[in-house]
């Protein structure tokens, strides 16, 4: 039953994030791309299939054998009752025609999983030009300056088609789904003859075969082939998926040999790269792994380890509740049959013991229930705190590549989604599993044929919830991702709320924003049509194996071979196996639907940042010497665009350094990787002849301190924004490092002084007062080396005037290495060094005077600043 329900398809599942369309949307494709790794899952699964029709066949030879021997044939003829030759006959019936049904099915899907790769690349071919993004280097062809992909993709493939066929996995019924539904009518034809069968023979209960009644071989054999029945059926299936799995293989496999032979293969990788909503280290795209139902039960139980008193306690109950619970409907069938022969003694004692074994079970199970809803809760907080973590401690790499509703997205809906059936899941599975297991065998122990008979229905019922599970996992995986872009646009929109008023573009943000939400609901109530058609089903069928019950049941009672009362455990039993089936279908389906969120959750809790803050060298002091070798840089999400080309430059332990230049010219980014928010792509950056990169970053940041042209506030008060960070600080300093930027007049003229909240990223304060604050901040750390990055371009001349008195008092205090960008000439000509900057590389250097008799770069940008009027170098 498990087997079914908790499919492992044991093929791992590679999502490709595409942009072509919009942002975060992604496309998820079911597999291996390794051609080794299919061609062997699928001689594994053809194997199988065919070790189960062996195992079937000679099931149904033996039972013929011994129903030769022992069963007595009231004639000549074939004889129902007494014969078995019908079942091995459909056993190679079954063999040939499910045989046959794999080979077409698996034909089918060879082709169609071609069509679909072609559609997907000419679907990609349709967008990309319009973007100017690929999708996925080897992964989707790049259409570049109009060129396509050696012919690869048919660009006179129809729209609809591809449209049809891009629609994803499970969301279309093809041929092939067809050839597999006509498995599955088959196999519950075929359980159901078996049934029937097991219900109107004549099992031989005189005779012994090596100790064992006859009779019991006979059961067994036939109760096993109901199983090899339904393994076959799902077996066909997973033979046909992997043919689809191996077409896939192949055909993504050649597309690549072609990429990589194509002249443009280098810019269609560098695409690839730039993809958004994608998982992303410093060093480039990270694989998410796939999470399927029960690699997120699994990880539940990971998570869940650390409560293990409270688990063992919740066990404990469980054992107590369970063993109590299976007794109830013995009691209570028991009771009827005293009723009826009217034994008062016995009825007495039977109705005080199921009192008794009701107030334990209820006491028990609340027991339980409480151990496990508080294991819940606090995994939940602990996955939670993870992904907290998980998501801040990620590369920088990784914000550059995606949005702020993305990411609250994953915190807020994505978590919960994956907690709400952590929260109980624990719990009713457990419990109901053994309520199922339990049930079951004591069904088996009160009617074996009655059994046979209503477990027929179940096939049908796991056929469906398997077929379901699988279509609602990929039909929410792309609801999330909706759901993510809606947040994505509303956080965009909320955060740029000043320019959407000014342009009155209110109608378009809630246009853009309702799109998404209107997409995901489609999906959601698609989904909610299927799960109510695929609930309504199995409810019938139950139903249809409770009156099979009846029927069987109360002819049995009628020929006086079972008695009302064990009738009716029967069905109380049956009715546990229900519940207790329909309780793990539905926690599997929530966890079908949590499987998606999952992933999208514990790939980012799972993602080590390849620039750990936490690694390498401790440093205690720091002489601020600091050196760039022939470093080589360019950003991921443009990784076709150099920024840096071979720049060396030497910043001497307490000189004031300054990087001037055209806009775009890389300053910043030196001070990015000065900052080690990247990595350089080659060469070197020493920091007092140590490699950057072997030094504990957290510990150098100590020593550093940044201000930039866009200074970042926390929501909280004035005070809290300068002592940011630091453990240990007094109000006199902090009041004297807000004097020195020339902050603490303006902080004392508001009414609440330091306590002032300055609102979301500062809002309520000006950008100099924003600027002033951020000097204060960095003062208080007393740097060694000071990185100002065009930190007073933005002000207006007044606030310009007192943000610059704070850097010059700053930097003429001396002992300190100070790399400044782009700042007024003032400073700029007594700086210690000045580089100038031109497409990435250096092209000038020296000091203010022997840089104007160059006559080059630098001096035609003091002559225009002065031209200008200005004092200040433009960076522009
Ligand atoms: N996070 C990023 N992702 C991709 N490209 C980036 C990123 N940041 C900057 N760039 C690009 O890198 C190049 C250099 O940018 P940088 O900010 O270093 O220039 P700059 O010399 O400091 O310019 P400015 O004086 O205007 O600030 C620019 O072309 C810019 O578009």
């Amino acid at each position: 039953m498990f087997l079914v329900l908790n499919r492992s398809e044991g093929n791992n599942l590679i999502q490709e994030y595409g942009n072509s369309r919009s942002r975060n949307q992604f496309r998820v494709y079911q597999g291996t791309t390794n051609v080794h790794e299919a061609k062997s899952l699928w001689r594994w699964r053809v194997g199988a299939l065919t070790a189960l029709f062996i195992i079937d066949i000679s099931c149904a030879s033996t039972l013929y054998i011994t129903v030769r021997k022992w069963n007595l044939r009231q004639n000549g003829f074939f004889d129902f009752t007494h014969d078995s030759s019908d079942l091995l006959l459909f056993s190679i019936l079954r063999m040939l025609t499910l045989s046959g049904l794999a080979y077409y099915g698996a034909t089918l899907a060879w082709t169609e999983a071609e069509k679909t790769e072609r559609a997907k690349d000419a679907k990609s071919h349709a967008h990309a030009p319009l973007n100017g993004h690929a999708n996925g280097y080897n992964r989707r062809s790049p259409q570049i300056n109009g060129e396509s992909n050696h012919g690869l993709a048919d660009p006179l493939l129809d729209k609809r088609e591809a449209t049809k066929h891009s629609k994803g996995f499970g969301e279309s019924l093809s041929k092939k789904d067809i050839v597999l539904f006509v498995v599955f009518l088959l196999c519950t034809c075929f359980q159901a003859f078996v049934g029937a069968k097991c219900i109107g023979f004549y099992f031989d209960t005189t005779h012994q075969m090596w100790g064992v009644r006859v009779e019991v071989w006979q059961g067994v054999l036939m109760g096993s082939q109901v199983a090899w029945i339904l393994a076959e059926s799902r077996y066909v299936h997973l033979v046909v998926d992997a043919r689809r799995i191996l077409s896939r293989a192949v055909y993504i496999t050649k597309r690549r040999k072609e990429q990589d032979q194509h002249p443009l293969a280098k810019s269609a990788r560098g695409l690839a790269e730039s993809a958004e909503g994608t998982l992303r280290g410093d060093k480039g795209l990270k694989e998410e792994g796939d999470v399927d139902q029960n690699r997120f039960l699994m990880r539940a139980i990971s998570l869940a380890r650390e409560e293990l008193c409270l688990i063992l306690c919740a066990f404990f109950c469980l054992a107590v509740s369970s063993a109590s619970g299976l007794l109830l409907p013995r009691f209570q069938g028991s009771i009827l049959d005293h009723a009826i022969n009217n034994d008062k003694p016995k009825f007495k004692s039977e109705i005080q013991l199921l009192i008794i074994f009701t107030v334990i079970t209820g006491l028990f199970e609340a027991t339980r229930n409480l151990c496990f809803t508080v294991v819940g809760k606090r995994v939940l907080k602990t996955l939670q705190d993870h992904l907290f973590m998980g998501v801040i401690r990620q590369d920088i790499a990784y914000f550059d590549g995606t949005t702020s509703g993305e990411l609250t997205s994953r915190l807020t809906n994505d978590v919960s989604s994956m907690a709400e059936p952590i929260n109980w899941m624990l719990s009713s599975i457990v419990r109901n599993a053994v309520a199922l297991v339990g049930a079951f065998i004591l069904c088996f122990s009160i009617s074996w044929k009655l059994s046979m008979l209503a477990f027929t229905t179940m096939a049908p019922i796991m056929h469906i919830t398997a077929v379901y599970s699988r279509w609602s996992r990929e039909l929410n995986r792309k609801r999330y991702a909706l759901l993510a872009e809606a947040n994505s646009a509303a956080s965009e929109a909320l955060g740029n709320v000043r320019t959407v008023r000014a342009f009155s573009t209110e109608e378009v943000e809630i246009g853009r924003f309702k799109s998404k939400t209107q997409a995901a609901m489609q999906k959601g109530v698609r989904d909610a049509f299927a799960y109510a058609g695929a609930v309504a089903v199995n409810d019938w069928l139950d139903l249809g194996a409770s009156v099979l019950i009846l029927w069987y049941g109360g002819s049995l009672v009628m020929q006086g071979r079972l008695s009302a009362g064990k009738l009716i455990t029967f069905q109380l039993y049956w009715n546990q196996i229900q519940s207790a089936y329909q309780s793990i279908m539905s926690v599997l389906m929530s966890l079908t639907r949590a499987a998606g969120a999952a992933q999208r959750v514990l790939s980012l809790v799972d993602a080590l940042p390849d620039i750990d803050p936490n690694a390498g060298t401790m440093v205690s002091t720091l002489e601020g010497d600091i050196k760039l070798q022939n470093v080589h840089f360019h950003y991921q999400m443009r990784p076709q665009h150099p920024v840096l080309t071979g720049v060396s430059l030497h910043f001497g332990q307490g000189q004031v350094c300054a990087l001037v230049g055209r806009s775009g010219g890389g300053k910043s980014t030196i001070v990015h990787l000065l900052m080690r928010f990247y990595d350089p792509t080659e060469g070197k950056i020493l920091l007092d002849g140590w490699d950057m990169k072997h030094l504990n970053l957290k510990s150098v940041h100590e020593h550093m301190g940044l201000v930039a042209q866009d200074t970042q506030m926390f929501a909280c008060s004035i005070a809290e924004n300068i002592t940011y960070g630091l453990r240990k600080h007094t109000v006199e300093d902090m009041e004297e490092a807000a004097r020195y930027a020339n902050a603490h007049d303006f902080i004392m003229r508001f009414p609440e002084g330091y306590a002032t909240r300055v609102g979301e990223r500062g809002v309520r304060l000006s950008g100099g007062q924003r600027q002033r604050i951020a000097i204060a901040r960095m003062l208080l750390r007393r740097p060694k080396i000071l990185l100002l990055d065009e930190a007073t371009s933005s002000l207006d001349t007044e606030s310009e005037a007192l943000v610059q008195e704070a850097l010059d008092r700053l930097i003429s205090e001396g002992g300190r290495t100070v790399v400044l960008v782009a700042h007024r000439l003032s400073t700029v000509q007594n700086a210690d060094m000045i580089a100038v900057m031109e497409k990435g590389s250096v092209v000038e250097q020296g000091q203010h005077e022997e840089l104007v008799e160059l006559n080059g770069v630098y001096q035609r940008l003091v002559r225009r600043q002065l031209s200008k009027g200005k004092s200040t170098v433009d960076s522009g």
